[in-house]
């Protein structure tokens, strides 16, 4: 049996026959913590991708609860990118990556072949570590995918939608006299918080961030953490992040990858304040990473 915390995500004590001892799969023995949930959005099972032969993640089993934030962390390397590809299937188009496991979207398989990707992807967003604004002016990048998605009859419906999700990504107020500008125009921060309008226009469920912060000033990088808040409440939130300080602001939950394996995954007071794998509490406390 799975114990339970009020907010419904449970520990790890047996899921998939899991034993405290290291095994060859799990050289630092099952996951740590609190991996799976009650309110599933992403059921993750035995998760492994691969480059060619190399495993980058081996053997992941994790929830991602409905709205919550979920961050990432890991030396360099760990495969937190990697892992959070897979989500949106954005490692399709990597040559020679491979998936293995069980991989669920709201029960459904996401590797299954008749899964749209388009559609995939609209349903889980992305935001990339450099502010990655196509050259258009403000308008057209909002607008761009409520476009191409057909969410849109009208002028005034496409106004509508833009204008909500400059507003919901905190720009508005900066941009609404300047819509027909170049979007490579503006700040780093002002072009980040573009492309996370650019994601939520076409009202995703789930919004990805691969290390958003990492290319802003810590002015900015307040602004998007203080987005990512205001954005929890309508989205689930999976954020991979080198910042220990970030994670610890911005998520629910904090998991803890180390060479490909999913060492750790709790309550993000829980982590930083009591880990419960000496991995963990290496990297938090700086001794390496
Ligand atoms: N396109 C690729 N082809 C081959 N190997 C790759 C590719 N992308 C990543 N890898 C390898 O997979 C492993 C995991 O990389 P990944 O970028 O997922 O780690 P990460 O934890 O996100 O690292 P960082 O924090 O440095 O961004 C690394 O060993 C990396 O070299």
């Amino acid at each position: 049996m799975n114990t339970m915390n009020a907010t419904g995500i449970n520990a790890a004590t047996t899921e998939g026959g899991q034993t405290a001892d290291a095994t060859e799969d799990r050289p630092y023995g099952p996951t740590r913590g609190q991996p799976f949930a009650d309110e599933a959005k992403f059921k993750l099972r035995d998760v492994s991708v691969y480059y060619g032969d190399t495993a980058a993640i081996k053997k992941v089993s994790l929830d991602v609860a409905r709205n919550e934030v979920i961050s990432f962390i890991g030396p360099s390397g760990c495969g937190k990118s990697t892992f959070l590809r897979t989500l949106n299937r954005m490692n399709d188009s990597i040559d020679g990556c491979r998936v293995e496991g069980q991989l669920t979207l709201d029960g459904d398989d996401i590797y299954s072949d008749s899964r749209d990707v388009v559609e995939l992807r609209a349903r889980v967003g992305m935001v990339f570590q450099k502010p990655n604004p196509f050259p258009k002016s403000i308008y057209d990048n909002v607008a761009y995918g409520p476009r191409i998605h057909g969410l849109a009859n009208r002028k005034s419906e496409l106004d509508d939608i833009v204008e909500r999700s400059l507003r919901g990504a905190g720009l508005w107020e900066e941009v609404k006299d300047r819509l027909d500008s170049p979007a490579t125009g503006f700040s780093g921060g002002q072009q980040q918080r573009l492309c996370i309008a650019r994601a939520i226009a076409v009202s995703p469920e789930v919004v990805l961030m691969d290390e958003p912060c990492s290319a802003l000033d810590p002015i900015a990088t307040a602004k998007v953490e203080e987005l990512i808040s205001e954005l929890s409440e309508s989205y689930t939130i999976v954020i991979v992040t080198h910042s220990m300080q970030q994670a610890a602001r911005v998520s629910d939950r904090t998991a803890y990858f180390h060479l490909g394996h999913l060492v750790e995954v709790d309550e993000t007071n829980q982590v930083f304040t009591s880990p419960q794998h000496e991995l963990t509490e290496s990297y938090i406390t700086g001794r390496f990473g």
